[in-house]
This record gives C-alpha cells, sequence and structure tokens, in this order.
C-alpha cells in the first residue's frame, strides 16, 4: 500500500525560446504535456502497471512562466479508485540564479492503470500517512470541492 509520499515526484524543465507563446512565456500546451508525463510517473510509481491519462481535471494557469526561467513540476497521488488513479499537480515558476519560487499552476489528471491488451487493472490502496502527506491530500481534495 503505498504512501503518497512514495509516489511524490518532481522534475525541473528549463524553459527555452522555443516553448514560447506569442507573448514570449511558456505555452500553456508545454506545460501540460510536462505536467502530463510527470503525472504519469507518480501514477505508475503508486500502481506498479502502466497508466494511460484518461481525464485532465480544473486546470488553472494563475501566474505565466518566463523563457529563461525553471519550471519545477510536482506530481503527488491522492486519491485512487479500483482502478483510476488521482494525481495531484503544482508547476512553480523558479528563478534559476536565486531559486526564488512563485507557484504558477494547480491541477489534477486522472489516470487508469491499463494492461497489456489495454484493459483497467486494480490498484493498490494509498495510505495517508505523515502531516505532509495528509497536507497534499487535503489541498487537491479542496481544489475538488471548489472545481
Ligand atoms: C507548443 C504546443 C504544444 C501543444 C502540446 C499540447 C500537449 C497537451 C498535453 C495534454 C495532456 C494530454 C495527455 C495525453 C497523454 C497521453 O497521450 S496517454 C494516451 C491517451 N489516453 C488514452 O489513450 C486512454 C484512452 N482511454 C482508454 O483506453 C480507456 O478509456 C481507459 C482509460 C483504459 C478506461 O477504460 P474503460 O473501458 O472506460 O474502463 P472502465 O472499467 O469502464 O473504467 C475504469 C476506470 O477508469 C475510470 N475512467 C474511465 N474513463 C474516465 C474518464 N474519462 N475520466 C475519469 N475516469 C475515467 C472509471 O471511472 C474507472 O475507475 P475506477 O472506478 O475503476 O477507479
Amino acid at each position: 500500500m503505498p504512501t503518497v509520499l512514495e509516489t511524490h515526484i518532481q522534475n525541473r524543465f528549463r524553459v527555452q525560446p522555443n516553448h514560447a507563446n506569442n507573448n514570449d512565456t511558456l505555452h500553456g500546451g508545454n506545460l501540460m504535456k510536462w505536467l502530463d508525463e510527470v503525472g504519469a510517473m507518480s501514477a505508475m510509481r503508486f500502481a506498479g502497471e502502466t497508466c494511460v491519462t484518461a481525464r485532465v481535471n480544473e486546470l488553472d494557469f494563475e501566474r505565466p512562466i518566463g523563457i529563461g526561467d525553471t519550471a519545477l513540476v510536482e506530481a503527488f497521488v491522492y486519491d485512487a479508485g479500483r482502478t483510476s488513479v488521482h494525481v495531484g499537480l503544482r508547476a512553480w515558476r523558479e528563478e534559476p540564479r536565486s531559486g526564488e519560487m512563485e507557484r504558477t499552476t494547480e491541477s489534477s489528471f486522472t489516470f487508469v492503470a491499463i494492461d497489456e491488451d489495454g484493459s483497467a487493472v486494480p490498484v493498490p490502496e494509498l495510505t495517508v500517512e505523515s502531516d505532509r502527506g495528509r497536507e497534499l491530500q487535503a489541498r487537491m481534495l479542496e481544489v475538488e470541492d471548489n472545481s
């Protein structure tokens, strides 16, 4: 029974000019792709199976990320059904020289564990332990309720 913190994965992406939109900030589509990739890593770590994206839930672009900034993407499993895995996702703008950070995006995606034939397969139960794990789960359940 994996814990919330065991599914916690972070990855950093250097935001380059080829990632830009017309405003010279990070294109939201690129960020969605990175959210999906890190989210899938977290879901698969939890499930011990291949996982596919079934749904993009609420997705709030709260602040832009500039070209030259670092995008830090954070993912963790906060809930699970029989075969579905609910992953909380957040992105942060990080200034590469100072490390100063600002949260820019919050979202959750639903992944489903599948077998070799693409059929849904059961996932383990999620264990929520430690103050940090409970805090992460509570935040995402609050985001779900408000969407
Ligand atoms: C510069 C510009 C660049 C632009 C660039 C943009 C990039 C912007 C990237 C954005 C991000 C994209 C993300 C792509 C990421 C992929 O490419 S992954 C590939 C895409 N995904 C797929 O191909 C999955 C296709 N769907 C399927 O294969 C099937 O629907 C599934 C997911 C296996 C489910 O099969 P099913 O027969 O419906 O299974 P069923 O037993 O009925 O349900 C199983 C579970 O799934 C859940 N479920 C099924 N459907 C859903 C659903 N829609 N929602 C929630 N739960 C669901 C059920 O509730 C159930 O949950 P449990 O009660 O078991 O926990």
